[in-house]
């Protein structure tokens, strides 16, 4: 069964991946205190691909980054499976994100003096980690890098060099993919491509990914568009359209 399509609230569903209870984030500049996050509660199902979207500084990088343990949270809490990630030390964070989260960002982050290959396998070289041939094959032919894979990255086009981070990002099957604005660099075709990957890797391989981007086109392609405003979750959407993402967007920002 395609894992994307568990009901969520039937008494036999497996718990969420991530599950983040009562967050709040306050920045306090001396002058103003901003609650960047203000109570939000959200979780995210194995195989879900879910888009975070809102106005400018409703704070969905704030969420992203409370979420995958790069920031921490004023109060509240953030679960990875069992383990409460907030409250963890820098040292058990840095293991936690290494071998249990994947992320995509905008600016590919790939080493120029590395191929794609290279690149792909870097992370789990690190790790000391044995790379699954057939999970690298798999998704080589379905991210379609297997003519591109001893090439440079200046050899590649941003569409290629981006589903080489995708690839990387996806090879050790982490618990959750966070996605951070991943077609913000890419034409539409590549932008295009890009996503479509994401959106099978979430149903094919049962992917958990989590996305922020701008662009109602890019949400569509998500199972579900949670809105943010002023720090809260306000809104959802579930099998979104670009429509009515832009609809319900728009609605947020005349509020
Ligand atoms: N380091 C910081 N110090 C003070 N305020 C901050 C800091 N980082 C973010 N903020 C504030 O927190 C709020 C949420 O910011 P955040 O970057 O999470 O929003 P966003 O929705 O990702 O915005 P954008 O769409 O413009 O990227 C904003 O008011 C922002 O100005």
């Amino acid at each position: 069964m395609n894992a994307s399509a568990v009901d969520p609230h039937s008494p036999v569903a497996p718990p969420p991946v991530v599950v983040a209870r009562d967050l709040t984030k306050v920045y306090d500049t001396g002058e103003t205190r901003v609650h960047a996050l203000d109570g939000v509660d959200v979780e995210f199902h194995r195989g879900a691909f879910t888009a975070i979207m809102g106005p400018s500084g409703s704070g969905k990088s704030t969420l992203m980054h409370c979420l995958a343990g790069l920031d921490v949270p004023t109060s509240g809490s953030v679960h990875l499976g069992r383990t409460q990630i907030t409250g963890l030390r820098d040292a058990e964070l840095t293991l936690l994100r290494r071998d249990r989260i994947g992320f995509i960002f905008q600016s590919f982050n790939l080493l120029p003096m590395l191929t794609a290959e290279q690149n792909i396998l870097l992370p789990s070289q690190i790790a000391k980690r044995r790379v699954d041939k057939e999970r690298f094959d798999r998704i080589i032919d379905v991210v379609g890098l297997r003519e591109r894979l001893r090439h440079l990255p200046a050899k590649l086009s941003g569409g290629q060099q981006q589903r080489v981070a995708v690839a990387r990002a996806l090879l050790n099957a982490p618990e959750v993919v966070y996605a951070d604005e991943p077609t913000g660099n890419l034409d539409s075709r590549s932008g295009t491509e890009v996503l479509e990957f994401l959106r099978s890797s979430a149903k094919e391989l049962h992917q958990t990914i989590v996305m922020v981007t701008h662009d109602p086109v890019a949400a569509s392609y998500a199972d579900r568009v949670v809105f943010l405003r002023d720090g809260r979750l306000v809104d959802e959407v579930t099998e979104p359209t670009a429509e009515l993402v832009s609809q319900r967007l728009l609605k947020l920002e005349e509020a």
